[in-house]
């Protein structure tokens, strides 16, 4: 009965395996039809390449799936239980002293096509760093001992240099778990190898088997073999272009893992982009030039990459061939041939090696040459007005050209160099394997014919013939491609120096211990900043080589935190170098100390010291002896020189280095800022820059995710084009938006002027509004009308200021003054009513003074003109001696 038959549970998988049946049945009968046997390798080959390719996307979109469901489920774990220890007020204090490490995983948000995608950052662990560091520093001690004289190192250990590096590169930061997404790319790229190998063996065979075919005139076969030959190429092509594939993903896996590693202890709160011009090394190969670094991270990086990974191709592949093919080839040719063609190979090999030049120190050279080319040219775009001010373009070309010359010397050099070479391994690998190769393979057909009787059928024969040289031809191209990857091992020595020599002087700058060149041996056993000393004498620091200095040559100023106000006690200003604090003195010990509320102004000429000193307040540089007491690094606003500002909008500018929704979430608006501008007297720039050239990037996504829309002058498009689940809120992503009046992006530093610059930086002061802010002569461009209005908005907003200045002026806006002098003395003292007075009077005096001198100048100035007129005056002759007479008297 029919409603039984469907009630049965093996009725369905009856009918299912019946067709399951059917369709396998007439795919047979369709492969018969051409001749074609199912169980062959090609049609294997091609129905397990489809199969593999549907298996392998299926499991990637599942895996995508669970991963997206993790997040989620992750993000409301963390909505619900909400852990203050993974808020983002959360932060690491412990082994970093003052630094602050955020904890907690980050969302951001990426265009997509037309939408934005959510991306979460998972937080960094330093622990790793710090453990890592050990390992570098641990290489660096042993290569440095045994290069000391009398040591010198054996050819072998200079050899497994290379590898050493590579493999503390690989284990700690390439691969640096054995169940780890670049170990499964790798297996699965080095499965590809073989399989590509394994199928070269087959086409070989099929090659012959086509070429037996013909001469037999066996038709029908031949083109059999035919269509075999083209089902092979499509696993074949897929094969090739999976290795093409897996090779640049992991290429860029590796990249990716190398610039996140050094961009984590590069760019963060131990400021090592700074420090790292301080850094020195014993051994010069380990030198890091400054000016390079970012080449080393954008370039470098990518190279080491890339090379590591066609390493695999290029030395992987005729490796797998190599051993495959000899097997194979040992049963047709026999054991001696076998032999002799790789002892061939190996006696050639070693040949070439000795006879290459070293192109590992070639391509060193080359890469700095295009380093300082590179950094020169950057240089001239940086500084192109002042350059056209100074009408230097003649000077500037002859320089440039100069680098480049040299570039195209070395170039030169290593062409001329690698065409002899090049000659010699041409010849070698080109001409003299192929033709032993055709020896080799027809020693079978020549010998066994004549001697045993044995393989008397002339199309056996043939095919035989094919398949061995094919085979001995492929030998021969996997043996030469080998000998070419030597070139390819020594580029990759070469830049495997390059990112060990950064990683090296990464970590030495990233040590929470750093010396400034001091090794620990050279300090006091074991160094620690910032520790309570006993202090050294100015005295013994004017002298700079007492026995005290050599004992205390490491870094023991003390550095309180959580100070209300300013002080610095006996605290010498030297610059940081490896001679510590024997180095160059600039200013003795400095003493002072300011309250909150209280303003301090610091005088002195050019090159006395003075921004020294904010460099050693803000930990810039060491403080080698005595005391600093300051509030905590985030309640501190520093000012530079040379003002900075960002590739933003008008709007970036006043609240770097926060973003929008920081901003946002401190709970200000572009209204506060367009009021804070007006106060410093920028208020016309709104009108003129305000929305030009702007770009939608992610901070106004950003601000529409955190619900604050409502900011100043902003409209929104009403046309929402998708809409966004974020942490449980509904984020619109707008077709359009229209900007408001600090929307627009402009190249600011070169667009505004000067005094324009400094007073934007006020307005920036004014917006962060910290516990102390240091100044580097913040007025220097400005007007002296707006310099007081400036300085008496920061008055009126009662904030703590230290200031650095050439202008007396600023006396009246601070309570105390340091002055520094030249001899490297300081005096600390306080300006108060009768100091201004005292001040105002020596100022009037002198202006009297000037304007005296002046009268006496316009005096001197209506004598000579007197003077001349007489002296051209046509005296009659009585007056003329009468003159005569007066001018002897
Ligand atoms: N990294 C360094 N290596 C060697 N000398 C340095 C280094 N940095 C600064 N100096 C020197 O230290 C001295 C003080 O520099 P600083 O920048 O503090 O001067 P300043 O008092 O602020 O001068 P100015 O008023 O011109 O800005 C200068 O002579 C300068 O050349």
């Amino acid at each position: 009965m029919p409603t039984l038959s469907i009630l049965n549970p093996y009725y369905i998988d009856i009918k299912k395996r019946k067709i399951l049946l059917h369709l396998t049945r007439a795919y047979t009968n369709l492969l018969r039809r051409f001749g074609l046997n199912i169980y062959s390798k090609p049609i294997v080959l091609l129905v397990s390449a489809l199969f593999s390719s549907a298996s392998i996307f299926s499991c990637y979109q599942i895996i995508r799936i669970i991963f997206r469901l993790q997040g989620f489920l992750r993000r409301r774990q963390r909505k619900n239980n909400h852990n203050p220890l993974e808020s983002s007020e959360s932060l690491r204090a412990d082994f970093y002293g003052k630094e602050r490490y955020h904890r907690r995983q980050r969302v951001i948000f990426v265009p997509y096509k037309n939408r934005h995608l959510e991306v979460c950052l998972n937080p960094t662990n330093y622990d790793r760093y710090e453990h890592d560091r050990l390992i570098f520093k641990k290489f660096m001690k042993e290569h440095e001992s045994i290069s000391e004289p009398g040591k010198r190192p054996s050819s072998l250990m200079i050899e497994s240099k290379f590898l050493t590096k590579l493999y503390i590169i690989w284990k700690h930061i390439l691969v640096p778990e054995v169940f780890h997404k670049n170990t499964y790319l790798l297996l699965t790229h080095i499965a590809f190898l073989i399989t590509r190998t394994w199928m070269t063996l087959l086409v070989t065979k099929l090659d012959g088997q086509i070429m037996k075919d013909l001469i037999g005139f066996k038709i029908k076969l031949f083109f059999r073999d035919i269509l075999y030959w083209f089902l092979f190429a499509i696993p074949a092509s897929y094969v090739n272009a999976a290795i093409k594939y897996l090779t640049k993903r992991l290429a860029l896996n590796f990249r990716t893992n190398l610039v996140r590693y050094c961009h984590d202890i590069y760019v963060n709160p131990r400021v090592a982009y700074y420090k790292l011009q301080y850094n020195y090394n014993k051994l010069p190969e380990y030198e890091l030039s400054y000016k390079t670094v970012d080449q080393n991270i954008v370039e470098d990086i990518s190279k080491f990459s890339n090379s590591l990974t066609s390493l695999f191709s290029s030395l992987g592949k005729p490796a797998i061939d190599l051993v495959f093919f000899a097997i194979y080839l040992r049963d047709n040719i026999g054991t001696p041939s076998i032999i002799a063609i790789l002892a061939n190979y190996l006696i050639t090999g070693l040949l070439l090696k000795q006879k290459s030049p070293n192109f590992n120190r070639m391509w060193k050279k080359r890469t700095q040459l295009e380093g300082i080319y590179y950094n020169y040219n950057l240089n001239l775009v940086t500084n192109a007005e002042e350059i056209s001010f100074y009408k230097g373009v003649r000077f500037e070309k002859s320089k440039v050209l100069g680098i480049f010359r040299d570039l195209s010397d070395q170039i030169k050099l290593e062409i001329s160099q690698r065409f002899g070479y090049q000659l010699f391994e041409d010849y070698v690998l080109k001409s003299v394997w192929p033709a032993l190769g055709y020896f080799f393979a027809g020693l079978p057909i020549l010998f066994s014919s004549e001697k045993n009787g044995y393989l008397t059928d002339s199309t056996s024969n043939m095919k035989s013939f094919i398949v061995n040289k094919r085979l001995i031809l492929s030998m021969a191209d996997a043996g030469s491609r080998l000998m070419y990857s030597v070139k390819d091992i020594s580029g990759l020595s070469g830049v495997t120096d390059i990112v060990f020599t950064l990683l090296v002087n990464l970590h030495q700058v990233h040590d929470v211990h750093f010396q400034y060149g001091l090794t620990n041996s050279q300090g006091n056993g074991f160094t620690s900043n910032y520790k309570i000393h006993s202090y050294v004498s100015q005295s013994q620091l004017a002298n700079g080589n007492t026995e005290a200095n050599t004992a205390n040559n490491g870094i023991n100023g003390t550095i309180q935190y959580s100070y209300p106000g300013l002080r610095m006690e006996k605290s010498p200003v030297i610059i940081p170098s490896p001679a510590g604090i024997k180095g160059r003195l600039l200013l003795n010990n400095i003493t002072f100390n300011i309250s909150k509320g209280q303003n301090l102004l610091i005088l002195g000429k050019n090159g006395v010291g003075k921004t020294a000193i904010i460099r050693i307040i803000s930990e810039l540089w060491p403080l080698y002896s005595g005391l600093l007491s300051k509030p905590d690094s985030n309640d501190i606003y520093y000012v530079s020189q040379r003002p900075y500002f960002i590739d933003g909008t008008f709007r970036d500018q006043i609240i770097y280095p926060l973003n929008y929704s920081q901003m946002l979430r401190k709970g200000y608006t572009d209204d506060v800022l367009i009021g804070y501008l007006n106060e410093v007297g920028l208020g016309y720039l709104l009108e003129r820059f305000g929305s030009l050239d702007f770009k939608p990037g992610l901070s106004d996504l950003n601000n529409v995710a955190s619900g604050n829309s409502n900011s100043g002058n902003r409209q929104q498009d009403p046309d929402v084009i998708e809409e966004i689940a974020i942490n449980g809120k509904v984020v619109q992503v707008h077709d359009s938006y229209v900007p408001g009046p600090l929307d627009g992006r402009k190249t600011w530093f070169s667009l505004l002027s000067g005094g324009e610059r400094q007073k934007l930086i006020f307005a920036r002061i004014i917006f962060h509004h910290k516990q102390l802010i240091v100044m580097d002569e913040p007025t220097s461009a400005v007007s002296y009308d707006y310099e007081e209005s400036l300085f008496s908005s920061l008055e009126g907003r009662k904030l703590t200021f230290i200031t650095i200045s050439n202008r007396r002026s600023l006396l009246k806006h601070h309570n105390f003054l340091l002055e520094l002098q030249q001899d490297g003395h300081a005096k600390f003292s306080k300006i108060d009513e009768e100091y201004l007075k005292h001040f105002e009077n020596t100022q009037s005096e002198i202006k009297y003074l000037e304007a005296e001198l002046r009268n006496m100048d316009k005096l001197k100035k209506r004598e000579i003109e007197l003077q001349k007129l007489l002296d051209g005056y046509e005296w009659p002759q009585e007056e003329k001696s009468s003159k005569q007479i007066v001018s002897n008297c």
